[in-house]
């Protein structure tokens, strides 16, 4: 068996694109073999990696098995389709696309249902009304009835879609949906509205680990670079090099640690460097021409390589 490296990336769909486009701002550029039906890949300059193009759902399934070892995947995929998920993969990082919420929708016409409670009052009465108990479409069989048992609705039937699910009130195939929405376009377009407490899931794309893939020697270190490429972008995208003319002291330095979480890079008499979390640099800036700067000016960073890696410290503490 191989002692590779296995990441598996989405293949089709909208996580593609974006998927690609995440492991190309972390410098990891992937190839794929000739055709756009070549399933196998690789990445440029790790040998010792190799890429599986599948579907976000089959990654899911693979996490599961330890076929692969890294997969970018959704979060609602990862909870429905992996039992017990804390014991099979590590959720190593949010990824920042990807985002939809699995929602439990029904018709707007049902003006007294808006909450959960409403659908567990209603299910009683309903069987008496109609002879059958409420209908509920979805794909999501296994959050469905996770979150209808949390919120005490009993009696209930799940029937199986796997397609315009959003249809099926309207066909008169289920009662309500269970479902993911992003833009809730698709929602409208068929007359159904989100309960008030109806949020399953609010789920994006993560990076996940598969914990019980053969970890060898080689595909560990594969792993740790490939994590400290990516937390390297990751800490440059959220950090700004804030550079400014002024002669701080080292309660200086220390303040503007503690009061907007940067890090001093260098001081040089009469200027000082820093690393700053980007959302804190204008009040950095303010504080530092309190102090006495004439200029201040914030640069992007490409990468912020650290000794210590966090996102492969998370994983290895996970292994074996
Ligand atoms: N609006 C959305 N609708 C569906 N999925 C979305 C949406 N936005 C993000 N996603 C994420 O993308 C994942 C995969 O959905 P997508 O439809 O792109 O591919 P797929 O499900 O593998 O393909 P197919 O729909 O053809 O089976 C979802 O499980 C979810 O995590
Ligand atoms: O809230 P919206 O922005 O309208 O998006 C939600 C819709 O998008 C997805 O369907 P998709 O296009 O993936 O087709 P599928 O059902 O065949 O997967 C999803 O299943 C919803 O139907
Ligand atoms: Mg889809």
């Amino acid at each position: 068996m191989t002692k590779k490296l296995i990441v598996a990336t989405p293949s089709k769909g909208r996580l593609q694109e974006n998927a690609n486009a995440f492991f190309a701002r972390a410098g990891l550029e992937l190839t794929q073999g000739r055709g756009a039906r070549d399933y196998r890949g690789a990445i440029a300059g790790l040998e010792s990696v190799e890429v599986a193009y599948l579907s976000a759902s089959e990654i899911t399934g693979r996490l599961a098995r330890g076929d692969v070892h890294f997969g970018v995947t959704g979060e609602d995929l990862v909870r429905e389709e992996i039992a017990d998920p804390g014991n099979k993969v590590e959720l190593i990082a949010p990824l920042g696309f990807g985002h939809a919420n699995v929602v439990v929708a029904a018709p707007q016409a049902w003006i007294d249902v808006r909450v959960m409670a409403d659908l567990a009052d209603i299910a009683d009465g309903f069987r008496a009304r109609h002879g059958r108990g409420l209908r509920v479409a979805t794909k999501y069989i296994n959050t469905t009835r996770r979150f209808f048992a949390q919120h005490g609705v009993g009696d209930y039937r799940i029937v199986e879609s796997s397609g315009a699910t959003e249809g099926a009130p309207a066909a008169g195939s289920a009662d309500l949906i269970v479902d993911i929405t992003t833009t809730g376009a698709t929602l409208a377009a068929n007359a159904l509205k989100v309960l008030d407490d109806g949020v399953i899931l609010r789920s994006q794309a993560n990076l996940v680990a598969s914990l019980g893939a053969p970890w060898s020697e080689t595909a560990r270190e594969a792993a740790r670079v490939i994590l400290s490429r990516i937390a390297a972008e990751e800490i440059a995208r959220t950090t700004r090099e804030v550079c400014a003319t002024v002669a701080l002291t080292e309660e200086g330095l220390h303040e503007a640690h503690v009061k907007f979480g940067a890090s001093p890079r260098e001081r040089n008499g009469e200027t000082a460097t820093f690393n700053c979390p980007t959302k804190q640099v204008a009040a950095l800036a303010d504080w530092l021409i309190g102090k006495g700067a004439r200029n201040v000016t914030s640069a992007k960073l490409d990468y912020v390589f650290h000794a210590g890696n966090a996102l492969w410290g998370k994983l290895a503490g996970r292994l074996d």
